[in-house]
């Protein structure tokens, strides 16, 4: 599957669509979320596949605003096709343009910033981390108690059903959003859009679930599929169901100036 795929992939690259999740894959996991950048050889070597590849896209928990900082994307050559479907799947930026789609924030989603401080407090989770990414609030526990994550695991649960509200777990966090979308919906929609006939997935956590799923139903409708898993000690979910497991962002990055090379650019 490997081998075929990226054959097929070098063979007919205007057909390919290559989409990345962002932390954990294209940037190394840091302590502190607004200093996770983007691997500088893989944005380089995405530079290169942007010339030739259909389509480049992130697809990414992250809002768009904040994997344009830190993947230093915009204006960069190469990249002027670029797609970035942020926030799970809500947002979309497209670099032809440089605009953005996004919804209003929910009403639940102001609900919950208002008594999350105090109700992290009353649990003994006042140390937690919050970041508001608009549609989504992020409460994260990296470098703080052992265990605190899993105590919250239910409860957050409860308090997301009460408001109406999704979660999203990840590596040392667990996010509340609005439902109706995940990146399953995004790949599946980059996919219709180019009418792409080989796809390259790439990504590290459970939130990249939804796009193994969509990408495992378009193999039986023709479509080639290559599922890597950027693997860490944190998260294993994704190792069984990869065709492909590369040990990080580090190999990654390794792994897509491969790409590049083999592709002539
Ligand atoms: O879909 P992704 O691109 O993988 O984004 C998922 C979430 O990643 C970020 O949190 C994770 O990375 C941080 C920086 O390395 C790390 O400190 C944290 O423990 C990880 O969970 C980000 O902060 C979230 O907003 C993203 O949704």
């Amino acid at each position: 599957m490997t081998s075929s795929t990226r054959a097929a992939v070098v063979a007919d690259p205007s057909h390919t669509l290559l989409a990345l999740d962002f932390d954990g894959t294209l940037a190394h996991i840091v302590d502190d979320p607004t200093r996770a950048y983007a691997h500088p050889r893989s944005v380089d070597a995405l530079a290169r596949l942007g010339t030739v590849l259909g389509q480049v896209a992130i697809v990414t928990g992250r809002p768009v605003p904040q994997a344009l900082e830190l993947g230093g994307f915009v204006g960069r050559p190469g990249l002027e096709r670029l797609v970035i479907h942020g926030q799970y799947g809500a947002e979309r930026w497209d670099a032809a343009d440089g605009e953005t789609t996004r919804p209003e924030r929910p009403a639940a989603i102001g609900r919950l910033a208002e008594v999350l401080p105090s109700w992290l407090a009353e649990r003994g989770a006042g140390d937690a981390r919050l970041e508001d990414k608009g549609l989504a609030i992020a409460i994260h526990t990296r470098g703080i108690g052992e265990g605190l994550l899993d105590s919250l695991a239910a409860p957050l649960a409860d308090l997301a059903r009460e408001l109406g509200l999704v979660v999203e777990p990840g590596r040392q966090v667990i996010e509340l959003r609005a439902p109706g979308h995940d990146k399953g919906d995004a790949v599946r929609t980059l996919i219709r859009d180019l009418g792409a006939r080989h796809v390259v997935f790439a990504g590290d956590d459970l939130g990249d679930l939804p796009a193994y799923d969509a990408v495992d139903a378009l193999r039986d409708q023709g479509v080639d599929g290559l599922l890597i898993c950027s693997a860490s000690a944190e998260q294993d979910a994704l190792v069984a169901r990869a065709d492909l497991v590369l040990e990080g962002p580090d190999a990654v990055a390794g792994w897509l100036e491969e790409l590049a090379d083999d592709l002539g650019v």
